[in-house]
């Protein structure tokens, strides 16, 4: 006999890990449980978009990758369009000149890498691909409604001892051991980890490969912005959205309807200035606990709630219309400077960590700088830029505006990634960007989280945590 689904579902962060669990939970546990999704800022979290003279620009969360297939199909079920990123020619500066410097010819990069760097770019492009290749797994598992109690699971059942070796060792120590040469790693490497993870070759290998497969074709967003998929999954789910901001978690025993008493958990949250409190079957929190960015304190809990100190990466990205400067990053005017991405190196007295050309949201991407025209550009630094700087990197300019993020976690392998049960029905679904942080991995933690509640409120263990799995679901066709 089916147990009888719960009466009300907490979850808290309507950004795309909390809107896609949302959404799964609707699926899972059907139409008469009640769906609140608490959120003290905006629908989207780090999917947000930055206004530039009327035009909306991503500032969050940008770039998908084609084989990212939640996001895929989310646009799809919901009505959505994908737009094609920005595919400008890249160029890495050293703080004093290019170290590299993309073609718009194929054959002719082709050559350069080759002659700069062997065939390792081809070597690299193999790795990531076996990667990627094994991370595609998850959605079999998902798709025949496995789940996994948590990160480190979800990751061996990919591709066993390996693949979570991945996560265990640092980028630098695994590509160090596979023969790739310190210019590679210095100039192609660290420059695309620090224009995705503010990072260098120190994060774990795994989040490395992610990273790097963002150097693929294909890469696309969603039109009119990626925060749409959080309210159009937030719409299709019928929850009910609470903008507040959940202070404290407390389990309680209550006495319902039926007059037996159960356990739920107390949610008290603050709207404006008044405080409330909301009793719940299960909760999902979708932020990451960590004080400066959520600060939810667990109440009472026996074991305690560990706190989790993990460090994100402080982080701000700053879009600025105007003429750039091309002399500072190398010899040639505007007119014949034609890179519309440029990375740069680990090198202390640099302060940016990437500058590159950007579309607004409601348009397809342009790939080549105009001379004649004043762009716009991402600026992705630690600290915000002074105007001393952004005056170094431009000639001339009439928009600035900023945002500033905890973006990412610090990564340091090997660390362990905080658990997703946190209490009996209480889970934790941030514990996946320790593994590596991007729109993706958030969808599949949602779903995954949705899954696991569905499961083990109804008792369902083979549905949790099963081993070979990979080679069960082949024999299985
Ligand atoms: C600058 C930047 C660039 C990025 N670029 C990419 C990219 O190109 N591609 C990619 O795939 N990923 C990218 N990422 C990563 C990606 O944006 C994140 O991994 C993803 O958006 C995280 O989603 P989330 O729902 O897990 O968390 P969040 O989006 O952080 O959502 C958590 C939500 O919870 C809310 N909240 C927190 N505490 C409380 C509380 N106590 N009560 C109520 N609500 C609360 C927050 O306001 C927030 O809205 C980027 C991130 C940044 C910052
Ligand atoms: C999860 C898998 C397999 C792939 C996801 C690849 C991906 C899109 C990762 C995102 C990495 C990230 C955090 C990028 C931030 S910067 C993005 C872009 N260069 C920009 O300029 O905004």
């Amino acid at each position: 006999e089916r147990r009888a689904p719960p009466e009300k579902i907490a979850v808290i962060g309507a950004g795309i890990g909390g809107t896609s669990a949302a959404y799964y939970l609707r699926q899972k546990f059907g139409k008469d449980v009640k769906i609140d999704v608490f959120e003290k800022g905006k629908v989207g979290g780090r999917l947000a978009t930055l206004n530039v003279r009327g035009q909306e620009f991503e500032s969050g969360g940008s770039v998908i990758h084609p084989l990212n297939l939640h996001m895929k199909r989310f646009v799809k079920d919901l009505g959505l369009s994908a737009v094609q990123s920005p595919s400008g020619l890249m160029g890495v500066y050293n703080g004093e000149t290019l170290v590299y410097e993309e073609s718009s010819w194929f054959i002719i990069n082709m050559i350069k890498l080759i002659w700069h760097y062997g065939f390792q770019s081809l070597r690299m492009h193999m790795w990531v691909e076996d990667i990627l290749d094994k991370f595609m797994r998850i959605y079999r598992y998902q798709s025949h409604d496995y789940a996994f109690s948590s990160v480190e699971k979800l990751l061996h059942s990919l591709g066993g001892d390996d693949y979570l070796g991945l996560f265990n060792r640092s980028l630098l120590e695994t590509l160090q051991k596979a023969g790739f040469s310190e210019k590679f790693l210095d100039e192609i490497i660290t420059p695309v980890m620090r224009v995705n993870y503010g990072q260098t070759t120190n994060i774990n290998g795994f989040v490395g490969a992610v990273s790097m497969s963002c150097t693929d074709p294909g890469l696309w967003a969603v039109k009119g912005g990626n925060k749409l998929v959080c309210s159009r999954l937030l719409q299709a789910s019928r929850s009910n959205l609470v903008s507040g901001l959940v202070m404290s978690i407390e389990e309680k025993t209550r006495t319902k309807q039926t007059g037996n008493p159960s356990k739920v958990y107390e949610v008290v949250y603050q709207t404006g200035s008044e405080t409330h409190s909301d009793f719940y079957d299960i909760v999902l929190v979708a932020t990451p606990l960590n004080r400066k960015m959520s600060n939810i304190n667990f109440l009472n809990f026996d074991p305690p709630i560990e706190e989790f100190h993990q460090h994100y990466e402080p982080l701000v990205t700053t879009l600025i219309k105007g003429e750039l400067n091309s002399f500072v990053l190398s010899s040639r005017p505007l007119n014949k400077f034609h890179l519309g991405t440029i990375l740069t190196t680990d090198n202390p007295d640099l302060f940016i960590n990437s500058i590159g050309l950007v579309s607004p949201v409601e348009e397809d991407s342009i790939s080549q700088p105009k001379a004649d025209l004043a762009h716009v550009w991402k600026i992705f630094s630690a600290a915000p830029l002074t105007k001393k700087q952004i005056l170094k990197l431009f000639v001339s300019y009439d928009y600035v505006v900023k945002q500033s993020w905890l973006a990412y976690p610090h990564y340091t392998p090997p660390e362990k990634c905080p658990s997703i049960i946190l209490h009996d029905r209480l889970y934790y679904l941030n514990g996946i960007e320790f593994a590596a942080s991007a729109m993706e991995m958030s969808a599949i933690a949602g779903y995954n989280a949705a899954l696991l509640a569905y499961h083990r409120w109804n008792g369902n263990t083979h549905m949790i945590d099963q081993e070979d799995l990979y080679e069960r679901l082949k024999t299985e066709l």
